[in-house]
């Protein structure tokens, strides 16, 4: 049987695999739900509906924590269910995409996870996640000669500059949605006396976003009161909502500048030209693109469906032979000089 090709972004918040055999782009939460603490109940999206309020015997349990692997045991799982079928086929060649800024015990945990999950891995190939991101933007990235990716993810952001097909500066900031949901949780409590789930908070980011938008809006959502003790619905005003991500995105757009204060003069003239191109889920929020472009004074751009650029990137390196030499093998014995 001929062998398929898998490209796995194996993110905090969601996982996507481009399936070459059937050409399509497959993505999942990235969540376990357990019984018990021994038992899989649910994976995926079914796990993650059950997030705070399953019955007190079922934990939800996030695999992955700032875009490494935290649970190796539970995201082993989740990958062999979600490529369940496979095992037992033709051996399959997997490209992963991992972040540069991550030790390499933690990159090591990508290639290990994937090597032992699909019983039958033919080869486990890894490319940095900015590469495939800028690939997956549709970037020139052989001819550019200075380009800022900033993926903006459910766990990280990650900064990276590219020249010439090649990495110049990368770090991973270890803030993403699931901190901005924090932080909106956290304030409303101390503010209102309100006690709203990390959902809730997610979906009042995701209504309000960080810029435009008449001031004096606000949504109503369920929580607890925390006085009273008992539930209860309350208006949340777009302001609090606002002022509980002012602090996240500034440690961000810090990040951005203190790199591009540090990009070589030459690529920067390119990042000047071009601008910053934003990726990752949380790039869909709305005003961050305008928020970004205010606070840097650098043109931004935001891809299409922004949260699948690094997948599609890597459907690109599948599907082009000139892309092949971005990847490597851990196994490789010239592996660290490649780095
Ligand atoms: N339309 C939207 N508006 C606002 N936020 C959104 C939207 N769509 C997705 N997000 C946010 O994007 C984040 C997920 O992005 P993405 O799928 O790129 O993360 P990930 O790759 O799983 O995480 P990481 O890259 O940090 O490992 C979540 O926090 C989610 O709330």
């Amino acid at each position: 049987m001929a062998r398929n090709v898998y490209g796995l972004d194996l993110g905090t918040y969601e996982i996507k695999i481009y399936d070459k055999k059937k050409d399509e782009i497959r993505r999942e939460k990235d969540v376990i739900a357990m019984k018990d603490k021994h038992y899989v109940f649910s994976t995926g999206d079914s796990a993650y509906e059950m997030y705070e309020k399953a019955p007190e015997n079922i934990q939800v349990v996030f695999p992955m924590k700032n875009g490494v692997i935290a649970h190796f045991d539970d995201m082993q799982y989740l990958l062999e269910s979600l490529l369940k079928g496979e095992r037992a086929s033709s051996r399959c060649e997997y490209l992963v995409a991992v972040p540069t800024d991550v030790t390499e015990v933690e990159k090591r945990a990508f290639y290990d996870l994937v090597f032992h999950s699909a019983a039958k891995a033919k080869s486990v190939k890894i490319v940095e996640r900015g590469i495939a991101d800028a690939i997956g933007y549709g970037a020139d990235i052989w001819n550019e000669k200075g380009m800022m990716i900033a993926n903006f993810g459910g766990g990280t952001t990650e900064i990276s500059v590219l020249s010439s097909g090649g990495i110049v500066l990368n770090r991973l900031v270890k803030i993403g949605g699931e901190h901005f949901d924090m932080s909106v949780l956290n304030l409303v409590r101390h503010h209102r006396d309100f006690l709203i789930g990390r959902m809730t908070a997610e979906r009042l980011r995701r209504e309000f976003g960080v810029f435009d938008q008449e001031t004096n809006a606000s949504l109503t959502v369920s929580g607890r009161d925390l006085v009273q003790g008992v539930p209860q619905e309350k208006a949340i005003s777009i302001g609090l909502v606002r002022a509980a991500m002012k602090e996240p995105l500034e440690v961000c757009v810090e990040a951005i500048r203190s790199m591009y204060d540090r990009t070589p003069p030459d690529v920067r003239r390119g990042i000047e030209k071009n601008g910053i191109y934003l990726t990752g889920g949380l790039a869909n929020l709305r005003g961050l693109s305008t928020y970004l472009q205010e606070s840097t004074g650098l043109p931004v751009t935001t891809a299409k469906d922004p949260e699948l650029c690094a997948v599609r990137g890597l459907k690109t390196i599948i599907l082009n032979k000139e892309f092949r030499k971005l990847t490597y093998s851990m196994l490789d014995e010239d592996y660290r000089w490649l780095r």
